[in-house]
């Protein structure tokens, strides 16, 4: 049923999907649109059935009510009047089950048994885990206990991070987990690299000549990767206050950009390749073995109160489920090095954080200065060549160049050569989930995260985690709606460098770039 004319048609094999979790948030907010669009693409296989498992009772119809609730409310496709809601919806079913309750997973296996045949899906399985991670050993124990591993077709996994809260224990969920699922099943989302710019990092490196001969240590500076929201911790206290932006966002979303912008040309581009080569750039971080290193490359904070567009702001311990005397960071930033060949004595900085001014996530790549400034004398100082990627919200690149001011005799300015995706493809960009969702049904394994590569980005997190447990109250602050702690600025001081404004806007907002929002 596809509207858009200009989008791929290539089905997804037919399949039952599994949303275990299906009464939570991120099935609300992001699974059921991402399936809703998947079918208005025509991307589904005409024969699909989708059934929600949470332990609260449901019908059928109570099920299907709460999925048009959040296709209307989420869904970058909305539902047409008139259109068949019906044709659609019949394909959804509930089931209501403790996932710690074998038998219920055998009362699943008739009701998905009888959908097959009720819909000629050949027996392929794939099961989304939208639950806490305490839980995905026990479903997947009694996937197989139940039986549910026993049709006729293929099974995956699909598996939401966090994926362990450290290196131990991620390795001991992997092992729960391969008890019953081997690797090529198992399909670790980081949906980070489900988004349009951080899959486009691959083709603008590969694909255009002029940037791979500059791509080293010779010709580049450094690498700035900002992912800024303005939001605070919202309803989700109880897991973040364990958390911290460290393990929320810094050992996934950060780390996989940063291997994305470091990893060398694979020579094939099937999935086994490109995570061999993330897995060497998380193998080269050069990790902080001691406090002193800790404490000289990474910087730590968490929001006070303050105020934002006018608006007053609650500070991070008066939040909802959050310890009152709490001392997670709500922000990190840290000096990175990559230590290989390509990349030696090059920093890759990289700050997240809670209720800072925008919600943005930029990677700039600065280069180096020429070789010598021929215009000094006319007293002119020429900014470095930037290039930025741009990934959310706004979609698209630029480069950053030096230029003549047109009509003056010698004075220059920088200007911004741009590639603006989000104006040009708008709502149509298709969402991190949709893109993922389709990929595991194909079977392609390229955009989620293999077990080693997982693996080195805990050990890299780990040793920062275990210098910060020495001092666990040693955490700086910043108001809520400022751009971090002091201290963030002399990660790059140090060096001779400075954050890039990002979203085109610097500190005092004002824009510099032309297609800001
Ligand atoms: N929300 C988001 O934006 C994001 C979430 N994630 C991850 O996704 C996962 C789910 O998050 P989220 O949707 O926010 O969590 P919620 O707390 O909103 O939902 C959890 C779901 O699990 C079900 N559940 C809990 N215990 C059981 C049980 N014993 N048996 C069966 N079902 C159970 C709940 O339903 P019921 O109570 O009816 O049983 C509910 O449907 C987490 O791992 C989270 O870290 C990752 C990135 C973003
Ligand atoms: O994984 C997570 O990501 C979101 C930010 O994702 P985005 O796509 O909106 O940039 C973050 O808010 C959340 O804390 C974290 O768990």
């Amino acid at each position: 049923m596809t509207d858009n004319p200009i989008v791929e048609t290539l089905q997804a094999p037919s399949a039952v999907f599994f949303i275990f979790g299906a009464t939570g948030d991120l099935a609300s907010r992001k699974l059921f649109p991402a399936i809703y669009s998947l079918y208005r693409e025509g991307k589904l296989a005409e024969d699909f059935a989708v059934i929600g498992v949470a332990r609260r009772p449901r019908t059928n119809e109570e099920f299907r009510d709460n999925v048009h609730e959040s296709i209307d409310e989420f869904c970058r496709y909305k539902i047409q009047p008139g259109e068949d809601w019906n044709k659609f919806a019949q394909h959804f079913e509930y089931k209501s089950l403790d996932i710690n309750n074998v038998d219920g997973f055998r009362e699943l296996r008739e009701q998905t048994e009888g959908l097959e045949q009720k819909f000629s899906i050949p027996g392929n399985r794939l099961f989304f885990l939208a639950l806490a991670p305490e839980l995905f050993g026990s479903v997947s124990l009694n996937l197989r206990e139940g039986g549910m591993m026993d049709g006729q077709g293929w099974n995956r996994l699909v598996i939401e991070k966090p994926f362990g809260y450290d290196l131990e224990s991620a390795r001991k969920l992997n092992t729960e987990l391969a008890q019953v699922f081997a690797e090529d099943e198992i399909f670790r989302i980081d949906h980070y690299l489900g988004k349009e710019m951080v899959q486009n990092i691959e083709v603008i490196r590969f694909g255009n000549a002029f940037f791979e001969p500059l791509w080293n240590n010779q010709h580049i500076a450094n690498v700035q990767i900002t992912l800024s929201e303005t939001v605070g911790v919202e309803e989700r206290g109880g897991y973040y206050d364990h958390s911290g932006a460290l393990r929320d966002m810094g050992q996934n979303h950060m780390l996989q950009m940063l291997a994305m912008i470091a990893m060398e040309p694979p020579s094939r581009l099937l999935p086994e390749d490109i995570h061999d080569e993330k897995v060497k750039v998380l193998r080269s971080l050069r990790p902080y073995l001691t406090a002193e290193e800790v404490d000289k490359n990474v910087v730590r904070a968490q929001y006070t109160a303050g105020s934002a567009k006018g608006k007053e702001l609650p500070g991070y311990r008066e939040e909802d489920k959050v310890d009152p005397e709490s001392n997670t960071e709500t922000y990190f930033s840290a000096r990175v090095f990559v230590d290989n060949f390509r990349w030696a004595g090059v920093p890759f900085y990289i700050r997240t954080g809670k209720r800072l001014p925008v919600k943005t996530t930029e990677i700039i790549v600065e280069f180096k200065r020429t070789p010598t400034n021929v215009y000094l004398g006319q007293r002119h100082n020429l900014e470095p060549n930037l290039l930025v990627i741009r990934v959310n919200p706004m979609e698209g690149i630029y480069i950053k160049i030096n230029a003549k001011k047109p009509g003056s005799d010698s004075e220059i300015q920088p200007l911004a050569m741009e590639f603006c995706q989000s104006c040009m493809i708008g709502i149509n960009s298709p969402e991190a989930y949709e893109r993922l969702l389709e990929d595991a049904a194909q079977g392609d394994s390229t955009y989620f995260t293999r077990w080693d590569e997982v693996a080195a980005a805990w050990s890299f997190i780990d040793h920062i985690d275990h210098a910060w447990k020495q001092h666990p109250s040693d955490v700086k602050s910043y108001p809520a709606g400022s751009w971090g702690p002091e201290e963030t600025h002399q990660l790059l001081q140090q060096d001779g460098f400075h954050w890039w404004p990002v979203n085109g806007q610097d500190e005092d907002n004002v824009i510099w770039q032309a297609n800001s929002r």
